[in-house]
């Protein structure tokens, strides 16, 4: 090594320092060896090709303003790469820099065939930060409720100490669109903002499998695994993606020994408790089972109601509160359908200029939620109901207790238990406010009408037709 090129580096480190974090500063930097100076031509070896594309993609910005700093206008910086590549020679090859376009320019041919062996450039997203974290999920927007009271304070103690309480691994496991991704992102966001330098990591379990394949296929397996295991919080999404993928979990099973030993934190999700993890190896669901295991439900309608008034907020928006209470209630499938209504709501609201009124938020959920008027819904029923018995459909949701009024409210809400997807709760709420003991009650009662009065029995059948019909 020569001193003059140590001199110049040791320039460019201090441009450098000023600009990158502590964590990042001694991985990617302190393990470059200067190798020459010619002219203003500065050579430094980095470890291994995944280093230097990491590098390219990530801190050439910063690379440039340091060797711009130190060896003025004309001054270019070189790569050699120490070649790990299975058995191949630790000859280097050499990459120039700056490059041309799309900065690529002057490296061999091979090298440039095989780049980003790991797609890491889409972790450098302009959105996103290096640890590809979405910045909006945090635990402030992040609405707590029964529905997820353990997986939430779980995850803030975790957030609060990573890798040192009994919560290593956090399994954070629950429905599709419950919020699994955005909870264990705001554990990586909270621990990003913390006062210590971690190197938090996001990635999906597809991700990670597609970066270990082409890993395999560009002799990158020691790179790859020496990443994954300087990472000191890695949170990884969805971890039923890597059933049956023996060679990608033998893998994580080495990454996920070698960072809890060392008390790093690893955070996973999945769409199904441990136990009913199809396809992974016994020797990794045993160790998920070291940590905490804590699912996300489906929120009740308090908690509905918070997160549509935490968005519209978010979004300067204001939305009357039966419009809200009418969401709240009709949408009980998951958080990102009810969050794709209301940008529905709003969108059809902006486009006809008018004002969100319950009135609108029917129609949307009309041409939206399928089974509403087009089959089989609420309304269908109440209407179809009502006429068959011969009473007005407001009586239906209204307060009177006249019997025969009771008896087809009671079988209209019994269809609507039966025919629609909606929760007791919500069918409740379709019939003038009533809770969900009510809708018990009601198909109760039709149950036993059935089998003890014939003409009742009769008329329910003739009903039941005509939805069945429908809802082919
Ligand atoms: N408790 C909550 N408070 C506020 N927003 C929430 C809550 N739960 C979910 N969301 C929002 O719902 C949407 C879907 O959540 P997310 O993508 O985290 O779900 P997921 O469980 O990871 O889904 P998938 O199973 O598809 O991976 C996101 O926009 C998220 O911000």
């Amino acid at each position: 090594m020569s001193s003059e090129a140590s001199a110049v580096w040791n320039e460019c480190l201090r441009v450098i320092e000023q600009h990158v974090n502590e964590q990042s500063f001694s991985t990617w930097f302190k393990p470059i060896n200067p190798v020459k100076l010619e002219g203003t031509n500065l050579t430094i070896q980095v470890p291994s090709q995944f280093f230097y594309e990491w590098l390219e993609d990530n801190y050439v910005q910063v690379l440039k303003l340091a060797i711009k700093t130190t060896l003025g206008q004309g001054g270019r910086l070189e790569y050699a790469v120490v070649v790990d590549r299975g058995n191949s020679s630790n000859q280097p090859y050499v990459v120039s820099y700056p490059q041309g376009n799309n900065g690529k320019k002057g490296g061999p041919s091979a090298a440039e065939e095989q780049r980003t062996p790991f797609e890491m450039k889409s972790l450098d997203a302009e959105a996103l930060t290096q640890s590809n974290l979405n910045p909006n999920y945090t635990f402030s927007a992040y609405i707590e409720g029964d529905c997820n009271r353990l997986a939430r304070s779980a995850g803030f103690a975790v957030a609060t100490k990573p890798g040192i309480t009994s919560f290593n691994p956090l399994m954070v496991y629950g429905g599709v669109g419950l919020g699994k991704t955005h909870l264990v992102q705001a554990i990586g966001n909270e621990i990003k903002n913390g006062p210590e330098d971690k190197f938090v990591l996001y990635v999906s379990s597809e991700k990670f499998v597609n970066q270990f394949m082409d890993s395999i296929k560009d002799g990158n397996v020691k790179s790859f695994t020496n990443f994954y295991m300087q990472v000191d919080v890695l949170i990884i999404d969805d971890i039923q993606f890597l059933a049956g993928k023996d060679r990608t979990q033998e893998m994580f099973f080495h990454i996920f020994n070698h960072l809890h030993q060392n008390k790093k934190q690893i955070i996973m999700t999945s769409d199904c408790p441990p136990r009913d993890l199809k396809g992974l190896e016994e020797r990794l669901l045993s160790r998920f089972k070291w940590g905490l295991t804590a699912d996300l439900q489906m929120p009740d309608f308090e908690t509905r109601v918070a997160i549509i008034r935490r968005k519209m907020q978010s979004e300067g928006i204001y939305i009357p509160d039966d419009v809200v209470e009418y969401l709240a209630y009709t949408v009980d499938t998951n958080v990102r359908e009810l969050e794709g209504i209301l940008i529905s709501l709003i969108a059809h609201a902006s486009l006809s200029r008018v004002e969100i009124s319950l009135e609108l938020a029917k129609t949307v959920m009309k041409n939206i939620i399928k089974d509403i008027e087009t089959e089989v819904g609420i309304d269908y029923i109440q209407k179809t109901v009502s006429e068959y018995y011969g009473i007005a459909l407001d009586d239906l949701k209204a307060k009177t207790r006249k019997k025969e009024i009771v008896v087809a409210r009671q079988v209209a809400m019994y269809f609507s238990k039966e025919f629609t997807n909606h929760s007791l709760k919500s069918i409740g709420y379709h019939f003038g406010g009533r809770d969900h003991s009510t809708v018990i009650h009601a198909v109760q009662t039709v149950n036993d009408l059935m089998e003890t009065d014939s003409s009742f029995r009769n008329a329910v059948n003739e009903l039941k037709k005509k939805f069945k019909m429908r809802s082919y």
